[in-house]
């Protein structure tokens, strides 16, 4: 698998590891790392006048003095700039003293059009905002629109958090080595990456695989294993009974839209749980879906008993306040079989003065439990966690379902699902075509949906979040929530096709 996900200190112990594993030393990996990026320069500016390597003082700078050596050998005509001095007996001095060219100074950094700017002063080592020469450097490439190659991440983005810590370089191109890092997926590092290739430097796989990493690229590779796919001998209610509270009405198709995701993502069957004054406009909208009153928790209770549910949507445009709490609980100490609960918009705010009382419910609860929450509704559960500039959104998104006994999927560009285990993965294919309205309904329905059908919660997530960018990108521009389910049809055919095969 290369899904992992690997912070700077994981990627300095990858590096330990596989030295004293061998065959490289850590020159070695430094060698196959400048040769990797110099090949991608070749290769995607061929007809490049000029190309100016910025090299800083550490082993970023170290493979950039490798990159410029390679590049001048290939006739390519090259400007070296560096920052700072190695440290004497480094890896990168040696890099340096094997680079046929002199670096100039940075602080007399100036380039011109057609020329091509290899990003080598800061990499995983970045520690404080980036100042001085080097800011102005940034500046210069950036008022000239010069195309950069950025060596493991573009230098000024945090590889942890992906968050910009001053000025950064917006490169067209990064290369970074054996895994990638969650900077180039967390935003806006992603807007700042560009492409992002990946190179082997001779890091093997059971090294990697040796690091205990919790933080993934969520792709089917993560959970596919675990989506499901029925048996020929099924019936509806074996593939999963999806309900979804709906809201008053004048706001039911919330909780339609998540009744057909549901319904589309193959539960068996599905039931709008409607308001008895909703029940007329509901059924107006409804076929293949059924609807059964539920205006208290004493008719809840009965449903429970009588039909045995697998899965619960509530939040969707249910409203806010008693009725969301007294519901959200009942089905968390349900004790009739229900396979998980998803919590949502409405759902969520409900809880904003008690979310301890809902915690401890979902810490007793037979139902898993997966909070869907944007920025926004995830601050007013956890709004320490929310304020904490420290914590990188996986970080984040990892304390709060610990705390909360449950899955999180913290929305947006860059999703975050974590687990209270501590596992979490990165969303790398949303778009902006699913910042619609309706749009989170039908993925808290689709989460429901794999539930029902028995997928773990945290796999549940994770294919949720990724099938619904998948569906939304296929679209593209002029997606509204409404054209969603439809659009997961072909990305569910390919899913099956590929578990399957
Ligand atoms: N870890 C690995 O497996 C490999 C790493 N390689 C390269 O090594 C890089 C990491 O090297 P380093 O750990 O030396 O780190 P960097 O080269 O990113 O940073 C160098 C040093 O600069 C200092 N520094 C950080 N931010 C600064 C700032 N804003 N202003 C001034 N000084 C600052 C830090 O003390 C840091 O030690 C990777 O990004 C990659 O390019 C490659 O050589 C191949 C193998
Ligand atoms: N810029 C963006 N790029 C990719 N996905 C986005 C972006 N903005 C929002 N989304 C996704 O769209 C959905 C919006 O959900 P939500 O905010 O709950 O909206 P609503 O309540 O209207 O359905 C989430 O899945 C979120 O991750
Ligand atoms: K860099």
């Amino acid at each position: 698998m290369s899904i992992e996900l690997l912070s700077p200190a994981e990627m300095a112990q990858a590096d330990r590891k596989a030295i004293e594993a061998g065959p490289f030393d850590g020159m070695g990996l430094m060698r196959n790392a400048g040769a990797a990026v110099a090949r991608e320069v070749l290769r995607r500016h061929p007809g490049a006048e000029r190309v100016h390597v910025l090299c800083g003082p550490g082993n970023n700078g170290g493979d950039g003095y490798v990159v410029a050596r390679m590049l001048a050998e290939s006739g390519v005509p090259v400007s070296l700039w560096a920052s700072g001095e190695p440290r004497p007996d480094s890896d990168a001095a040696r890099a340096a003293g094997e680079c046929p060219l002199k670096p100039m100074p940075l602080a007399g950094f100036s380039a011109q059009a057609g020329s091509v700017i290899v990003d080598a002063l800061y990499g995983a080592g970045l520690s404080r905002p980036v100042d001085g020469d080097c800011a102005r450097a940034v500046e210069l490439v950036s008022a000239l629109g010069l195309p950069v190659v950025a060596i493991d991440l573009p230098s000024g983005i945090s590889g942890e958090s992906g968050k910009a810590m001053g000025p950064a370089f917006r490169a067209g191109l990064t290369v970074t080595f054996a895994r990638k890092k969650p900077g180039h997926l967390l935003m806006p590092g992603r807007e700042f990456c560009g492409e992002v290739a990946l190179a082997d430097i001779g890091i093997s796989d059971p090294i990697i695989e040796g690091l205990g990493v919790q933080t993934f690229v969520n792709c089917p590779e993560l959970w596919l294993a675990e989506f499901p796919v029925p048996g020929v001998d099924t019936h509806k209610y074996r593939r999963g009974h999806v309900c979804a509270f709906s809201g008053g009405p004048a706001s039911t198709g919330a909780a339609r839209l998540s009744a057909l995701a549901a319904a589309r993502s193959g539960a068996g069957a599905v039931t709008v749980l409607s308001p008895g004054n909703a029940l007329a406009v509901n059924a107006m909208h409804l076929t293949s879906i059924m609807l059964r009153k539920t205006d208290d928790r004493d008719e809840l209770d009965a449903f429970l008993a009588d039909r045995h549910p697998s899965a619960f949507v509530l939040g969707p445009g249910f409203g806010v306040g008693e009725k969301a709490r007294a519901f959200a609980m009942a089905v968390l100490a349900s004790q009739a079989g229900v396979g998980g609960l998803v919590l949502d918009a409405d759902g969520i705010t409900s809880f904003r003065e008690a979310p301890d009382e809902l915690f401890a419910a979902a810490a007793n609860a037979m139902p898993a439990f997966v909070l869907t929450p944007h920025d926004g509704e995830f601050a007013r559960l956890f709004p320490d966690l929310a304020a904490d500039e420290r914590l990188s959104k996986p970080d984040r998104a990892r304390q709060a379902a610990a705390r909360a006994h449950g899955v999180v999927i913290a929305k947006g560009p860059d999703t975050v699902i974590a687990a209270p285990d501590g596992r979490a993965a990165v969303n790398p294919n949303g778009a902006p075509w699913l910042a619609t309205a309706g749009s989170g309904d039908v993925l808290a329905g689709l989460v429901a949906g794999l539930l029902a059908q028995g997928m773990p919660a945290f796999e549940a997530a994770c294919a949720a979040v990724w099938m619904h960018a998948e569906a939304g990108v296929r679209f593209g521009p002029g997606l509204i929530a409404e054209d969603l389910p439809r659009a997961l049809v072909p990305v569910l055919a390919e899913l099956v096709a590929m578990r399957c095969g």
